[in-house]
């Protein structure tokens, strides 16, 4: 299979790299934040998440970042929302998208929402078919297809049962996420394989953590399969709070860097990428995690 010419890729900084932080992240932090990812370039952000502020106390301030935000045309914003209590509550705030989130793990699917694989489906599939008869467009995630803090190794048939399950109650688009960052190429292979037992290749989307140092191959073995969206996080943010130890996604300027030297475009400015990460890392105070951002800095510090 030929590589993509061009690849699309969803910035999840604002919410799956800031919604671990200890320290509070005020709103208008985060909308500064999208503002200089839109700026950059990016045409999906995944701004927030509609779920319980006692769980994940972090994006409590989830109406208040939405209602700041200055739209561009031609960006996607999307926000997570597990349930219809938290779709009715993001439906005031006019995502483009909305994100169901399940697990391929079990054990991981009760930490993480409280409740089975099965019975996520349940709760996503009124919710799935009220955004679509919002016009309102529906992704999924799918967490742990490769490894889980609990269960260990997952095997590829939990991970197409699952993209199963997704597609079965409407969802349009899925996230094939290593959570934890174990997965190496072949093995995410073998789970965006079982994935496309049930999605077309447009619809599929790579989603690594880095925490192993795995990302950038996955990237490439995905891309090998014909992959063209995956999601990052500027700076290299974040972590899963039901995930310990689990480090931030692959680093959008890393990824941004790679595609660009393979020829691949994505519609990115890497400058004012880097910049949108020097600003969150000044917010942290504490060094970015992208290679490509340290590397650029120190030679423009000369
Ligand atoms: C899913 C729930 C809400 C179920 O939580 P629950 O306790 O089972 O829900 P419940 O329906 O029994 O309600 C209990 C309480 O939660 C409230 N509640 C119920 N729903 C909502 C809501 N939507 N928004 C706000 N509040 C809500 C509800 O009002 C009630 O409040 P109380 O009466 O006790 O004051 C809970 O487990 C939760 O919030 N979990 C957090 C999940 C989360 O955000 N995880 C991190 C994101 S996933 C991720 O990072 C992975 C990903 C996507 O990036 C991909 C990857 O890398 O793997």
């Amino acid at each position: 299979m030929p590589l993509p010419t061009r690849v699309k890729i969803v910035d999840v900084g604002p919410r799956d790299g800031l919604q671990n932080e200890k320290q509070p992240v005020p709103a208008a932090v985060k909308i500064e934040l999208v503002h200089r990812l839109q700026d950059a370039g990016l045409k999906e952000i995944e701004v927030t998440s509609y779920v319980s502020p006692k769980w994940v106390p972090q994006m409590s301030d989830n109406a208040e970042v939405m209602a700041g935000i200055r739209r561009v045309a031609g960006v996607r914003y999307s926000v997570l929302t597990p349930n219809m209590q938290g779709f009715e509550a993001a439906l005031a705030s006019r995502p483009d998208e909305i994100v169901v989130f399940g697990a391929a793990s079990e054990a991981f699917s009760q930490k993480n929402i409280n409740c089975s694989i099965a019975e996520s489906i349940e709760r996503f599939a009124p919710v799935v078919a009220a955004a679509r008869a919002q016009g309102i467009a529906v992704r999924g995630a799918m967490s742990c297809t490769v490894g889980c803090p609990y269960e260990g190794d997952i095997a590829p048939e939990k991970v197409g049962y699952l993209a199963g399950l997704m597609k079965g109650v409407g969802v349009q688009r899925v996230d094939v996420a290593d959570t934890i960052g174990v997965g190496t190429p072949r093995r995410v292979q073998a789970a965006i394989e079982a994935t496309l037992a049930h999605y077309a290749l447009d619809d599929v989307s790579g989603h690594f953590h880095d925490t192993y140092g795995q990302a950038l191959a996955n990237t490439l073995a995905a891309l090998e399969l014909g992959v063209w969206n995956f999601q990052s996080s500027v700076a290299g943010l974040g972590g899963c709070p039901y995930a310990k130890g689990a480090t931030g996604n692959v680093a959008t300027e890393d990824l941004v860097f790679m595609l660009h030297g393979m020829g691949i475009d994505t519609g990115i400015d890497l400058d004012k990428l880097i910049d949108a990460g020097q600003y969150i890392s000044g917010f942290l105070q504490r060094p970015s995690n992208s290679r490509v951002a340290k590397a650029v800095l120190a030679k423009r510090a000369g």
